[in-house]
């Protein structure tokens, strides 16, 4: 029988299925992987803005997390939103034992502005679960926060990328330029040598989840044994793609579009819309 690559997410929910969990998952079946979940906080959300918040009970987390790892055991893994200290406790303890892919999108702030992480949590990011990772994608202000420094231009998200691979002790990371000005560029540093992956910046208010989507595909593609520059690299194709196509739907900031990206499609023959 063929064997189908297997992913799993831990993270919060979007009802309005934009980001989180439900973004991860549609991503993961897109890049046709098998993709699991594990929820740690449901959100009442949508393309306005977060409303509320419940964190589920840490050992109710456990208890997702335990029924998922023992029966099909994912190839990579990815967190979101992980709300409070306890869960990251959780997560280090589950995960420091682990040789599988660990993708961290270190979800701090929502583009409306709410709040998805505790201030106390964030220290924790940074120096218990960034060791644990294969890769890190901070946005810009996550990635001012990890390294206390901040970041306008190219050098800065080098020195950035450099500084939380050397120093705090990710496998690699790749600072997301969607919040600086110009083109859409993204750093990647893997220890050894810098990449740049870069689109034209899309004019456009429709990008809720981007960066839910853009860690799962990276996710999704180490799942299948792609490197992590080859998986990076399929992400920038792909997120590019889903704004580009991303959908007016709703009264705020629209998601992102898995699929738009096949209007264009000649049968039998893949086209992106970078073609
Ligand atoms: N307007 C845009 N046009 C093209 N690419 C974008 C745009 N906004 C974000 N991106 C890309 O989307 C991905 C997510 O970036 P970013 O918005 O920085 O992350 P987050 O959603 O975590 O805040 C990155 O690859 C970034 O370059
Ligand atoms: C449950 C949940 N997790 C993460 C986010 C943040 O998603 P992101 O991809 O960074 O995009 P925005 O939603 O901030 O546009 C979220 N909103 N909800």
């Amino acid at each position: 029988m063929k064997s189908i690559p297997t992913a799993l997410t831990i993270a919060g929910t979007d009802p309005s299925g934009g980001a989180g969990i439900q973004a991860d998952l549609k991503t993961f079946q897109e890049r046709e992987v098998y993709g699991m979940s594990v929820i740690t906080s449901v959100v009442a959300q949508n393309t306005l803005g977060v409303k509320d918040v419940e964190n589920l009970p840490v050992h109710f987390i456990e208890k997702q997390f335990d029924a998922v790892w023992e029966d099909i055991h994912p190839q990579a893994i990815k967190t979101g939103m992980i709300a409070t200290v306890e869960m990251m406790e959780l997560l280090a303890r589950k995960l420091e034992h682990s040789s599988v892919p660990y993708v961290i999108d270190p979800v701090m702030v929502a583009k409306s502005g709410d709040t998805l992480m505790e201030e106390s949590s964030r220290a924790m990011v940074r120096d218990v679960l960034l060791p644990l990772s294969a890769v890190v994608t901070p946005n810009v202000p996550e990635a001012e926060f990890l390294v206390g420094f901040p970041i306008r231009h190219t050098n800065d998200a080098e020195k950035a990328a450099n500084t939380i691979v050397t120093e705090l002790g990710a496998g690699a990371a790749v600072v997301k330029g969607g919040h600086l000005d110009g083109e859409a560029l993204d750093v990647l540093y893997d220890g050894n040598s810098f990449d740049y992956f870069k689109s034209k910046r899309i004019d456009t208010k429709h990008t809720h989840g981007t960066g839910c989507t853009f860690s799962a595909v990276i996710t999704a593609e180490l799942a299948k044994g792609k490197s992590v520059k080859e998986s990076v690299a399929l992400a920038k194709q792909y997120i590019t793609d889903a704004i580009e196509y991303s959908l007016e739907l709703g009264k705020g900031n629209g998601p992102t579009n898995h699929w738009g990206y096949r209007l264009l499609d000649v049968p039998g023959q893949r086209r992106s819309l970078h073609d």
